[in-house]
């Protein structure tokens, strides 16, 4: 098994609209290894979710070459890259994207039993203890507040026993202690559990936190600021 969770050389990523063409991420080089803690920083527009999308097999590579654990994902199509994702990669979005009507607890079983695993109830209760809602078990999303939703998000996308995760903006609804809190698991994951998290954020207070943080100007990585916090 490889330690190389993202290996992209000249990776690029164009997007074709009417006569324009965006080349939204533009030759990019590199390499995360496994238990990493990696924040993917730039302005809004510099290719941060382009760069996860594909990174998460959730898009398709227009040019160069990109591995995931170990497999060349560039020309692979569609369906083979939901296998790739599907339990291997555990995704965070903005959005908590919870079931209204499904507690913390079932929001996570239900995701597990469309993945087709098969867990005990006592083990997804201890994933939701372990990002500290272990008093949240049983509660909607609208009786808990937008960090503890989060929680339940993390929680979920672990429940698959997932390679590593990748964190669109995770905190963009949330306020700056409640998204220092949501950064806080994240670095518990990260140390404790040696779990390999990419984050993509555009708040510098928040990305400069991770051991290593990579910028991104205009689909290419800005070498100038790259430097580790
Ligand atoms: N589906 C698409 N079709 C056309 N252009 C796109 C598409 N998705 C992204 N883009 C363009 O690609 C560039 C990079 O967008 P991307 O969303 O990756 O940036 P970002 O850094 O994540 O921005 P933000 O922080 O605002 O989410 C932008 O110029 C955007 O307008």
């Amino acid at each position: 098994m490889t330690d190389t969770i993202v290996k992209a050389e000249k990776l690029s990523k164009t997007y074709k609209l009417f006569a324009e063409e965006i080349r939204a991420v533009d030759n990019v080089d590199i390499e995360i290894k496994k238990g990493e803690f990696v924040s993917l920083m730039g302005p809004s527009g510099s290719g941060k979710t382009t760069m996860l999308d594909m990174i998460g097999c959730l898009d398709s590579v227009s040019s160069g070459r990109l591995e995931i654990l170990g497999r060349d994902v560039s020309n692979l199509p569609e369906k083979k890259l939901v296998e790739i994702r599907r339990g291997k990669i555990g995704f965070i979005f903005q959005d908590f994207s919870l079931i209204p009507s499904l507690t913390a607890l079932e929001n996570i079983q239900l995701t597990l039993y469309f993945a087709g695993i098969n867990r005990d109830t006592s083990e997804t209760v201890k994933l939701l203890e372990r990002v500290g809602l272990g008093k949240r078990i049983n509660h909607l999303p609208k009786q808990m507040s937008g960090g503890e939703n989060q929680r339940v998000a993390i929680a979920r996308s672990l429940a698959a026993n997932p390679e590593f995760l990748l964190a669109d903006e995770p905190t963009g609804h949330l306020d700056s202690e409640t998204s220092q809190e949501i950064v806080n698991v994240f670095k518990q994951l990260n140390v404790e559990d040696g779990l390999t998290i990419i984050l993509a954020t555009h708040d510098s207070s928040l990305g400069l936190q991770t051991p290593r943080t990579i910028y991104l100007r205009d689909g290419k990585i800005d070498k100038k600021e790259k430097a580790s916090a």
